[in-house]
């Protein structure tokens, strides 16, 4: 235990789609915000100033006033907007230096496997302009297989699907690198997607972004459960009547709901099987796959992914962190030659 620790001038940033963590080695995850930003538009021609960040601004999604968007600056893991990501990420890094002793710090920020050079450059910046004083970039499939405990500097090979709220990352990893990594734009925000089309075509009733996806969190299901159907009360408009109404979704069809989104990860995860070295093959044949990522949390996902592939698969202790965990660890390896070439 670095007993210096509360002065530990490192950190490490899971910038996602759906939540941005901070973790600072010794304390742990600091920071777990939404990644969202409200914006206000002045009368000034087009220009528009940050009124809320994270939480306060996640609230109004859905709800604000003409002169207010709350919107995500990031789309399918990669940053869409890059001006306000840096005005975000400048917000998390202040409020976190605030609270502790802290110069310029190291920062280890997580890449979608599949981003490309200059998504890598602006993130590179904005975590820069945000005031680093130096930005190291590691693939979020390797954050998370670190995060979860995997032996990633082993010949060994080790299946990692990362689930998130953009994207899904599946890789196999082995002697600290990829041998084999595939991201698909498929992650949380599309399972919302598949129940708010469901919901409009089933129930005849149109509801939001944050009422999807607490149907999904709170009766989402991978598999069928036919002898326990779990039901939820939800608020939208009908379609029909163009007023508010209160009515019942169920489990059963939530699941059908997700059955073309999850087939989507299924393929990915056979196709990944396919295409990995049969000596690592092996290894994961008897370790498993391991899930992480918020989109792991859905219910019996573990026992669905079993199923078609006929392969053990645990899920990582709590899941949500386990990116920003594995960066933080990896904070650990920049001053190790043998083990820093994790870093992109
Ligand atoms: N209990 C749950 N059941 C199902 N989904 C959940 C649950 N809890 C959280 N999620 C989903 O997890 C997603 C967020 O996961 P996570 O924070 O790992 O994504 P992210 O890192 O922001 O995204 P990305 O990796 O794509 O950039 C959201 O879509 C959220 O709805």
């Amino acid at each position: 235990m670095n007993l210096f620790g509360f002065l530990s001038n490192n950190i490490a940033i899971d910038l996602g789609t759906a939540n941005t963590l901070i973790f600072i080695p010794n304390k742990g995850v600091v920071l777990d915000e939404p990644t969202v930003v409200a914006l206000r538009t002045t009368n000034h021609a087009s220009r528009s100033t940050v009124t809320a960040v994270g939480a306060d601004a996640k609230q109004m999604l859905g709800r604000t006033p003409a002169d207010i968007t709350a919107i995500r600056p990031l789309k399918d893991g990669v940053i869409s907007d890059f001006d306000v990501t840096q005005q975000m990420l400048k917000h998390f890094i202040s409020k976190v230096k605030a609270k502790r002793f802290m110069a310029q710090p190291k920062v280890v920020v997580c890449v979608p496997y599949k981003s490309t050079m200059i998504e890598r450059k602006a993130i590179r910046a904005a975590v820069m302009s945000a005031g680093a004083s130096r930005v190291l970039l590691i693939e979020e499939p390797m954050a998370a297989a670190i995060g979860a405990g995997l032996p990633v500097h082993e010949a060994s090979g080790s299946m990692i699907v990362d689930i998130g709220g953009g994207t899904t990352e599946i890789a196999v990893i082995a002697l600290s690198g990829c041998v084999y990594a595939e991201s698909i734009r498929i992650g949380g925000d599309i399972f919302d997607d598949a129940i708010i089309t469901y919901v409009r075509r089933t129930y005849g009733c149109v509801i939001g972004e944050t009422t999807a996806e607490r149907i999904k969190q709170e009766v989402g299901s991978a598999l069928d459960n036919q002898d326990r159907p779990l039901e939820v009360e939800v608020r939208g408009r009908s379609m029909a009547e163009g007023m508010p109404t209160t009515f019942t979704v169920n489990s059963t069809d939530i699941q059908k709901a997700l059955r073309e989104p999850l087939n989507g990860i299924i393929n990915s995860i056979k196709s990944a099987l396919e295409q990995t070295p049969p000596e690592l093959s092996s290894d994961i044949a008897e370790r498993g796959i391991v899930l992480t990522g918020g989109g792991a949390l859905l219910r019996d996902l573990d026992k669905f992914i079993s199923k078609e592939t006929g392969l053990p698969v645990s899920v990582a202790e709590d899941p949500l962190t386990c990116v920003s965990r594995g960066a933080g660890k990896a904070l650990e390896f920049i001053n190790n030659r043998n083990l820093n070439m994790i870093f992109v």
